[in-house]
């Protein structure tokens, strides 16, 4: 990759205030960069609009923040900018989309990474027009999201999402979602639309999945009661929840979900965003995700054997 100038837009709420381990990743990369801080949520997105092609875009922070900032590609896409690439220095809480590349968290491995990224093309997922990395999930998991004590997730960390999701699947509020992809519906107490392979860290929820492929693995949970959800919880800890016999995985490009248990929340990249109804789709605007060579790699040589083109196939007008 060419040595273009490097912007960093740091969100110092990520994680508790990380700048000590930031300042620290910058010096041993040894380069000069724009750092760019937030004020307020959303504001990664404004920022993100704003940088340009010829910069490399590093977001400081959690997953939230990554979405924030993809979005704010996507605006500035939509407005008929070329977009920078976009990369990953984790400094959140579960930092789903670094564990998901293999990208180490120690400071040298990060700097390393900034100095000399691997790239990959993604078409990022879309909900009801948001861009998302990651995943959308409702039931269980966008109840604890939506949930989960701020003060307490200052305090404990992941183990916040934990206490709140046993208060969810113990008192499940919206368990009862249907699933329309292509002519087949299914009707479903929880359901995961998942870009990764992985889920609230390191666990996998579904392991066929790929930021690189054009499809999303739509993950859905038939059971509602207790000792099922109890069931899928302790599975995905296990990282053996698509394999449960009554949870299915299905490969999409696009789907509809609709509630019938109210305006049920969302949850987007582990965030709290909007409700039901919603329709997913992937997204026509790819943007380059900037990746640790290894995972750039790995990409490449499925992609040759699949025979996959460099980038993805826009499909803007199909369908
Ligand atoms: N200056 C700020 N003050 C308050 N909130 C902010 C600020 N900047 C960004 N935010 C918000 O902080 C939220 C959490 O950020 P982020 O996801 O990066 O960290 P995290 O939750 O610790 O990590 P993870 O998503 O990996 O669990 C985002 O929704 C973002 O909108």
């Amino acid at each position: 990759m060419t040595h273009a100038g490097v912007t960093v837009i740091f969100n110092p709420r990520a994680g508790g205030n990380k700048q000590r381990f930031l300042s620290s990743i910058l010096q041993k990369a040894g380069v000069k960069v724009e750092l760019l801080q937030t004020t307020h949520p959303g504001h990664a997105r404004e920022l993100a609009r704003k940088v340009r092609a010829h910069q490399r875009l590093f977001v400081a922070g959690g997953d939230g923040s990554l979405n924030e900032a993809l979005n704010g590609l996507l605006d500035a896409q939509i407005e008929g900018h070329e977009v920078p690439p976009l990369g990953i220095i984790p400094l959140g809480t579960a930092n789903v989309l670094a564990v998901e590349v293999g990208l180490d968290i120690r400071a040298q491995a990060i700097a390393d990474y900034i100095n000399n990224p691997g790239q990959v093309w993604v078409r990022p997922g879309l909900v009801n027009g948001r861009a998302f990395f990651l995943m959308v999930g409702m039931g269980a998991d966008a109840d604890t999201v939506a949930n989960v004590s701020l003060k307490l997730k200052k305090l404990i960390g992941k183990g916040a999402y934990v206490l709140e999701g046993i208060r969810n699947i113990i008192f499940p509020r919206h368990r009862d979602f249907e699933v329309s992809i292509g002519r087949e519906q299914y009707r479903v107490a929880g359901v995961v639309a998942t870009h990764a392979k992985h889920y609230g860290g390191a666990f996998v929820i579904s392991p066929d999945a790929s930021l690189t492929d054009n499809t999303l693995d739509v993950v859905l949970m038939p059971g509602s009661g207790f000792m099922a959800l109890a069931r899928y919880g302790i599975a995905l800890t296990l990282n053996r929840l698509h394999d449960q016999t009554d949870v299915s995985v299905v490969k999409a490009e696009r789907l509809t979900i609709t509630s019938h248990c109210g305006p049920a929340p969302l949850q987007i990249d582990g965030e709290s965003a909007g409700k039901l109804p919603c329709e997913i789709s992937l997204s026509p605007y790819p943007v380059r995700l900037m990746v640790p060579q290894a995972y750039a790699n790995l990409s490449n040589v499925a992609k040759d054997h699949q025979d996959i083109p460099d980038r993805p196939i826009l499909q803007i007008a199909a369908d």
